[in-house]
């Protein structure tokens, strides 16, 4: 399958470099590229099948674009290893997405040729136009700005903002739509349905083979004439295709849709359009995990490589856990939605294009008709839950917790001011690890326990966030939101009878007298840890998990302020403004004052790494607490 060839690669440090090998070449620099990533993914995991989809794409949009003085903003940027190998940081690139090493996405602080920094999906219209307008202004009218965009990421609202914003502009924006039909799941909705559409429509297709006809009768005419022609040959197409698609209509110019799998194709219209002014939008039919079969079987699990593999197979190697271990909270989530909603039949369910990721898939297997993936959409995703929780279902909205960021109007406007039964479920709450900063859910708790209304929880471990989900459905329980981190609980047994928890009470989990943490959600364990590490040194730790941020247990607070001068808070989320601010701010509101200390994360941005990396960097991994304590007392 994959062969370790790099003749080619190896005379490649920079684009300047690829710019000096004849078009050719091209498509063995593909091969090598797409089988050097092959290799480095299997040894080292992480995103996979969209950058082997746009190799040849990326190859010859370095080749024909004076990068890095020309710009390119790949949405998402999760495609774009090849992007980075390509720019100086292929002898880097085994320490992508580790500690210390390259980011996964791309990075302005990384490398002059990310010419922004993504993560999040939909922003590289925005931003492609942000860099030409600005360009412009400067007066480096000969600079080329390009957006790279998906087809999932184009259902995203912020990109039709863009393409709007874009259109009229007087700019010459180039947008290339990656069409493979996927998002990390199939893609969804309308968008998608039309895109479908417009590869297999006769009518479409008749049309825009007419107009090539056309084309190709009028360069019959003499050589002058020809050469006229050939020149204004795009902006004739278009003319003559003008409003017969979506992004026609928009104002755009659109191309397509062209084999995205044809290097030399691609340079060829690439170069043509460099040189075509106003928007314009070339579209690209690719395959997500072109070149490794397992991965063009099966996008979803090679969307990011589920291990290392064995790159002749596919075969993944697992661990075999020598002893039963505990789930994934995503997948108690995703069984427990499925229990629930079988007992009541009020229960939706909503993922804005993360079924598998939040184990939603689950539910939409059984209950297809109360299952909901409305596309890269969160923001819609909320206000959707909203309507249906305004005709009294109860609508359980899944948002990754960094992607809930998106959300925050809604979940005030048009969830918390009208006291609607939507219960948010915020999966990757907490230090994410190898996705690194764009993606660390470490905002929620702080920008939550500010909105009227809402309920604020965490788990402390599965059988917990069960119980909390099986509390939030209960008739008349408002706004409710639930936040639990990406990875695996601490319970093997975790599938336990419901039982509700009263709303605003935290849990008692270890006595002691020499000073009081106060703890929420999954760092409760490491908490516990520390405890019994500290027992041994005769410490005694006073532990409450609390379990909500919003309203605070004031028995407990009021409790500790009886009885302590010395009091911890630990929490994976943003120490200003998030729990620990809430106990402070109760605390001394009452009149403490003790020794108080937040734990949590620091007013940074935390990069990529393990999560057990992180949460020592950040100081509340159960050493961490352990020295805190220690220095306290
Ligand atoms: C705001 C936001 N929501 C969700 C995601 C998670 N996500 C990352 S890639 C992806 C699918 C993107 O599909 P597409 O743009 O078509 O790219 P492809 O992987 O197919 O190349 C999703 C849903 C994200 N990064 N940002
Ligand atoms: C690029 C992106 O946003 C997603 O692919 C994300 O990395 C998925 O994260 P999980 O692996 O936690 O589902
Ligand atoms: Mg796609």
């Amino acid at each position: 399958m994959a062969e370790a060839q790099t003749q080619l690669l190896d005379k490649i440090e920079y684009p300047r470099d690829l710019r000096k090998l004849s078009e050719k070449e091209l498509p063995d620099v593909c091969t090598e590229l797409r089988n050097y990533i092959i290799r480095e993914v299997s040894s080292n995991p992480g995103h996979f099948g969209a950058s082997l989809g746009v190799i040849e794409l990326t190859v010859a949009l370095h080749y024909v674009y004076q990068t890095p003085y020309d710009q390119l903003v790949w949405d998402v940027g999760h495609q774009a290893y090849g992007h980075k190998i390509l720019t100086g940081r292929r002898k880097k690139f085994h320490t992508n997405r580790r500690i210390g090493g390259i980011s996964g996405f791309p990075k302005i602080a990384e490398s002059e040729f990310d010419a922004f920094g993504v993560g999040h999906s939909s922003t590289s219209i925005s931003a492609a136009l942000g860099l030409m307008l600005a360009a412009k202004i400067k007066g480096e009218t000969d600079r080329k700005v390009v957006a790279i965009i998906g087809d999932g990421a184009m259902t995203g609202g912020m990109a039709f903002e863009g393409l709007n914003n874009a259109a009229t502009s007087n700019s010459d924006i180039l947008v290339i739509l990656n069409d493979n039909n996927m998002a990390i799941d199939p893609a969804v909705g309308g968008l998608n349905n039309y895109l479908v559409q417009m590869q297999t429509s006769p009518a479409y297709n008749r049309l825009k083979s007419d107009v090539w006809k056309i084309l190709g009768k009028l360069n019959k005419v003499g050589p002058k004439a020809r050469q006229v022609l050939q020149q204004h040959q795009h902006a004739l197409k278009s003319v003559l295709l003008r409003n017969s698609n979506l992004f026609e209509s928009f104002g755009f110019r659109y191309f397509g849709p062209v084999d995205g799998h044809d290097v030399n194709a691609m340079v060829k219209i690439l170069s043509d359009l460099r040189n075509i002014e106003g928007p314009k939008l070339l579209h690209v039919i690719t395959k997500k995990g072109k070149g490794f079969a397992p991965a063009e079987e099966n996008a979803t699990k090679w969307h990011a490589a589920p291990g290392k593999f064995d790159i002749r197979t596919g075969e993944v190697f697992v661990d075999m856990p020598l002893k039963p271990s505990a789930p994934k909270y995503q997948d108690v989530f995703g069984k427990t939605i499925v229990e629930l909603a079988e007992k009541n039949e009020k229960i939706a369910a909503i993922t804005p294009a993360m079924p598998t990721g939040c184990s939603l898939n689950l539910m939409m297997q059984k209950m297809p008709e109360r299952t909901f993936d409305v596309g890269i959409a969160e923001q819609h995703a909320v206000t959707f839950a909203a309507g249906l929780a305004a005709n009294n279902l109860v609508p359980f909205c899944n948002i990754y917790s960094s992607f809930m960021q998106r959300s925050y109007d809604q979940i005030i406007h048009d969830v918390a001011l009208q006291n609607l039964n939507v219960v948010l479920c915020l999966d990757r709450a907490g230090l994410v690890g190898a996705d690194g900063a764009t993606h660390h859910g470490v905002f929620d708790l702080a920008f939550l326990r500010n909105i009227p209304n809402l309920t604020v929880s965490a788990p402390m471990d599965e059988i917990d966030l069960r119980n909390l989900m099986y509390t939030a459905q209960l008739p008349d329980m408002g706004p409710f939101s639930i936040r639990y981190p990406r990875g695996k609980g601490v319970h093997v047994e975790w599938d336990v009878p419901f039982s509700e928890i009263p709303v605003g009470k935290g849990k008692e989990i270890a006595q002691g007298t020499d000073v009081a943490v106060l703890s929420i959600g999954h760092p409760g364990n490491f908490v516990k840890e520390a405890t019994e590490t500290l027992n041994n040194e005769n410490i005694s730790v006073q532990h409450y998990d609390m379990r909500f941020v919003k309203p605070l247990d004031t028995e407990i607070l009021d409790s500790v302020l009886a009885k302590f001068d010395k009091v911890i808070t630990v929490e994976d989320g943003v120490i200003n403004g998030g729990f620990g601010s809430a106990v402070m701010e109760y605390l001394m509101e009452k009149g403490y004052s003790g020794k108080f200390k937040r734990l949590g994360i620091p007013d940074r941005f935390i990069d990529q790494g393990t999560p057990e990396e992180l949460y020592r960097e950040c100081g509340f991994d159960s050493d961490g607490i352990c020295w805190e304590i220690r220095d306290m007392i």
